[in-house]
């Protein structure tokens, strides 16, 4: 996956936005990255070009080698608000994915069932999402993507409505899920422990229109042990000086 020097801008009857400009990276195959910076930086916006959801004013974003021109079959977006469907049940809105993609109603729901015991969402099939935890609920949006067997993971603050405890816990699960399937995941995060945490490597964006202004190598992310280490205290002040340096006074944890 790479950016190549993408400038976006949004063109609405208020004018014009510029949200990235110049925006430069790649991630390799299998790779598990963090994306960080200030409120209104263009985060979310980068992960809708991956998704192929918008195309850059200017450059390029390729997946694959290629140009990406549309969505996608094996890249899933877990957005923001998660998208579930208020009126479908937990097993129809974790098979909302493969329907789209027109596989069969009895393979979805296979399929769809199996994500959902993958995480921890066995017996909830016919319940309603507001029926459900906001921790469950972020679990199945989890599991839609899961079903769709992607190669290519992009999250939107996951994790943002959990208290710290779970949260801890549904990173562990994301971190046994992503060694597991060997996907390639892409995770926007407000949390500077959270991008240390998962993130083999760390990229700080600068304010709006937002560019890369630090690459930060994280190679021990993704283990418990790493979490407890001094390391990991002293790579957060790193993170965090990154994040100071760009205007991000607010930064968090
Ligand atoms: N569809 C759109 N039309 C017009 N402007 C937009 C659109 N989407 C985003 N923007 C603007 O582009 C800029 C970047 O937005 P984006 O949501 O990508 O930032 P972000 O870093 O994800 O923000 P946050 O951290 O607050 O979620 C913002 O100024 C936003 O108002």
């Amino acid at each position: 996956m790479e950016f190549q020097r993408v400038t976006l801008s949004y063109q609405a009857d208020t004018g014009e936005t510029l949200a990235l400009a110049g925006l430069g990276f790649s991630v390799a195959p299998g790779q598990s990255v963090a994306l960080i910076g200030p409120s209104g930086c263009g985060k979310s916006s980068a992960l809708h070009l991956i998704a192929g959801l918008v195309r850059p004013s200017e450059g390029a974003v390729l997946v694959d080698g290629a140009p990406v021109a549309r969505p996608r079959r094996t890249t899933a977006l877990i957005p923001q608000q998660l998208g579930l469907f208020p009126w479908k049940t937990v097993l129809q809105n974790a098979a909302v994915g493969l329907s789209v993609r027109g596989v069969a109603r009895r393979e979805a729901a296979e399929r769809a069932r199996s994500a959902l015991a993958e995480v921890g969402l066995s017996g909830f099939e016919q319940a309603y999402p507001r029926q459900l935890s906001g921790g469950m609920q972020q679990r199945l949006a989890l599991a839609r993507a899961l079903a769709l067997d992607v190669d290519l993971l992009l999250m939107d603050e996951p994790l943002s409505a959990i208290d710290a405890l779970l949260r801890e816990q549904l990173q562990e699960q994301l971190v046994q899920l992503w060694r597991k399937t060997g996907h390639t995941q892409v995770m926007v995060t407000h949390s500077i422990e959270e991008a240390v945490y998962l993130g083999q490597r760390i990229i700080v964006l600068s304010g709006r229109p937002g560019s890369v202004v630090a690459d930060i190598a994280n190679p021990q992310a993704a283990t418990q042990e790493w979490r407890d280490s001094a390391a990991f205290a002293a790579q957060c002040k790193q993170v965090r000086a990154a994040l100071m340096g760009c205007g991000e006074g607010g930064a968090h944890d």
